[in-house]
């Protein structure tokens, strides 16, 4: 049976400490019981974010001061058929007060979320866990061991995702470096990513595998490994990226860089029209640093990836 898709504004509440809000649905409710993000269904004639500032007032008591779109996600449920738009909240005016839910949640992303959870929410929360930098090795450029000492510099300054990219290192040192940046990232409990070498991912325990555009353009699946990504130039890879369930995509180059010199930059406002409503995260790549990540954001980006910018190499 189709049914009528109807439109959701949620709300992730976030502290500047990175934990994020939830509530658990009151028993009058379908879903009673659950857990969700704060917010309900878009009236007509209204956009999601003003639903989304009206059902903050009418359940939590606050006014919004600062929301970013982030992702949006369909599910089909028994019930209905939602289009759930979900926007990053960090400003808000008054002391929240809850006013429809039987309990309400501060969530750091690393910890186990409450149970049950209501079933569409699985990938946000997932989203959640995926670190806002991302850096990309160039160890066949800047050599191994200054590779490798300023991915230590960046940890230590809070980087918590990498992607190892390595075509032009010589092959013999490819698995060793890839081995060595796994063991470090982990030690502060990131995640590694390994560009286009599945078998390598597999072989260093990688946490998952980044596809250049090319590789994306030829899949016919999702490979199975816990987190796989993609490089996007258009919306046509990005929806790609999206139907094969990945769970991030890089879209750039936002500026014009020294690694592509003489392709123009897409700006901001592009790069927020591309990336807007979609389910899978997408982040900034392209002569930035992390100096940009609150534009970023607000153009709707989850984040940023770089190499130069995030090695601090000038
Ligand atoms: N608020 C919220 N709804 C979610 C989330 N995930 C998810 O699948 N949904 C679904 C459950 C519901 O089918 C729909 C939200 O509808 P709702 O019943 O809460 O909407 P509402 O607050 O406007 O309530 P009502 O006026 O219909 O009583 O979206 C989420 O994280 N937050």
């Amino acid at each position: 049976m189709t049914r009528k898709r109807v439109e959701v504004a949620a709300g992730v509440l976030t502290l500047p400490d990175g934990r994020y809000l939830l509530g658990q649905r009151a028993g009058d409710t379908v879903y009673a019981g659950y857990w969700e993000f704060p917010g309900g269904k878009v009236e007509a004639g209204e956009s999601p974010s003003r639903a989304l500032c009206r059902e903050l007032d009418e359940e939590l008591g606050i006014h919004v001061t600062h929301l970013r779109p982030w992702l949006r996600r369909e599910h089909v449920y028994e019930h209905a058929h939602v289009a759930l738009n979900f926007f990053e909240v960090t400003g808000w005016t008054g002391e929240i007060r809850d006013r429809v839910h039987g309990a309400l949640a501060w969530v750091r992303p690393e910890e186990p979320v409450p149970e049950p959870m209501l079933p569409a929410n699985g990938p946000i929360l997932k989203a959640l866990r995926l670190p806002r930098l991302m850096g990309i090795t160039q160890a066949a450029e800047l050599g191994v061991d200054a590779q490798l000492a300023a991915l230590d510099a960046a940890l230590a300054g809070g980087l918590r995702l990498v992607q190892v990219r390595e075509a032009g290192l010589e092959a013999a040192l490819r698995p060793g470096f890839a081995r060595e940046v796994v063991r470090r990232v982990h030690a502060h409990g990131g995640l590694v990513v390994i560009n286009a070498d599945p078998v390598l991912a597999c072989e260093v325990g990688a946490d998952g595998l980044h596809l250049p555009a090319r590789l994306l353009a030829g899949l016919h699946g999702r490979p199975e490994l816990p987190w796989v990504g993609a490089s996007c130039h258009d919306r046509d890879e990005l929806e790609r990226a999206a139907a094969l369930g990945l769970d991030y995509a890089l879209l750039g180059p936002v500026e014009a860089t020294r690694t592509h010199p003489g392709l123009p930059g897409l700006g901001w406002q592009r790069f927020g029209a591309l990336a807007a409503g979609l389910p899978l995260p997408v982040f900034a790549l392209g002569g930035l640093d992390a100096s940009a990540m609150e534009m970023a954001r607000d153009a709707g980006a989850h984040g940023i990836a770089g190499i130069r910018g995030v090695w601090k190499l000038g």
